[in-house]
């Protein structure tokens, strides 16, 4: 038989009084995938990974986790981890008593190797015996997510699980959280770092206004029927031009083209392989070809009415 889903919701509403912060979720996620949740300010990310961390309950919907029906009462589903809203420390604790007195806090008997694994594999060996008040924005992300890792959790669910990481940081965590969706842990992570979820990610979700407006894998955003902008470099920047304007569905950006040997042009897919074809039969070599944004960053402008925000 096939492993139950990590995450199967339908219909999830929320409200705050008047506030409707979900309003008709669904939500697939499987083993083993790390699943991103984006959206706008206010869009409803937080309140839905909160209702997965069982620290809310949905006010109407199905919710399943890990195979399970969740109870109404507010607890952490079993094999659920992460944190929302940063990671919740002890400052005045070193980094590895905070994680001792959690363990101990949650009942389970976890050895110093244990702690010493997670620190390692977050990489904050080094600073195992600082005290978390001294710790930056991102060592406390790191720190959380090593707690979370500490309950070898099935479903780990984290709210910008990058804010504040330097690169270096970053990579440790991109490391262990694929390192995790390999040997079958799901993760959803929120982020509004579209480079991140695009790095990590195998599907996303895009939120606006508490409902679902995507849901899928990356690709399908990409292949998605949508013009997007490109940047063209060449070996002749003028006869690129020259061909861009004759080919039917690509359309020169003037504006968007600073510097006089990048042309930028706007096309559907099939549109711009015309163009490249017609460069090479020209004789004129492509030596960079790319989204001036990523197709995941046009979808959520596009998708959550956020365009005309950055124009
Ligand atoms: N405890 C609460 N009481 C009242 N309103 C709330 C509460 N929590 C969330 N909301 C409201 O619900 C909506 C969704 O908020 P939520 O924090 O889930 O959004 P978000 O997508 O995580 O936003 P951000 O990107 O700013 O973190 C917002 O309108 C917010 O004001």
């Amino acid at each position: 038989m096939d492993a139950p889903l990590a995450i199967r919701a339908r219909g999830i509403t929320k409200c705050f009084g008047d506030v409707v912060a979900l309003d008709g979720i669904d939500l697939d996620v499987t083993p083993g995938q790390i699943h991103g949740l984006v959206g706008p300010n206010g869009a409803g990310k937080t309140t839905l990974l909160g209702l997965l961390l069982g620290l809310a309950a949905a006010d109407s919907g199905r919710l399943e986790i890990l195979g399970t029906p969740v109870a109404r009462a507010l607890a952490a589903p079993e094999g659920v981890a992460g944190f929302v809203d940063g990671p919740g420390l002890y400052p005045s604790l070193t980094a590895r008593q905070n994680l001792a007195a959690l363990a101990a806090l949650r009942g389970e008997g976890v050895g110093a190797t244990g702690i010493d694994d997670v620190l390692a594999q977050v990489g904050l060996t080094d600073v195992a015996d600082d005290r978390a008040s001294g710790f930056s924005l991102g060592m406390r992300q790191r720190l959380g997510l090593a707690a979370a890792l500490l309950t070898k959790p099935r479903l780990l669910v984290l709210d910008e699980p990058s804010n504040g990481l330097d690169p270096a940081g970053k990579k440790h965590v991109h490391t262990v959280l694929s390192r995790l969706a390999a040997d079958g842990t799901s993760v959803v992570l929120s982020s509004h770092r579209m480079d991140d979820l695009e790095a990590l990610c195998s599907e996303v979700t895009i939120l606006a206004t508490g409902r679902v407006v995507f849901s899928g894998p990356l690709s399908k955003l990409a292949a998605e029927n949508r013009e997007l902008d490109y940047r063209v470099r060449t070996s002749d920047p003028q006869g690129a031009r020259q061909l861009a304007v004759d080919v039917d569905g690509v359309h020169v950006d003037e504006a968007g083209t600073r510097d006089a040997e990048v042309l930028v042009v706007r096309a559907l897919v099939p549109a711009l392989d015309d163009f490249v074809a017609r460069l090479v039969t020209a004789g004129i070599a492509v030596r960079e070809l790319a989204p001036v944004v990523s197709p995941l960053e046009a979808a959520f402008l596009a998708l959550t009415d956020q365009q005309e925000a950055v124009r």
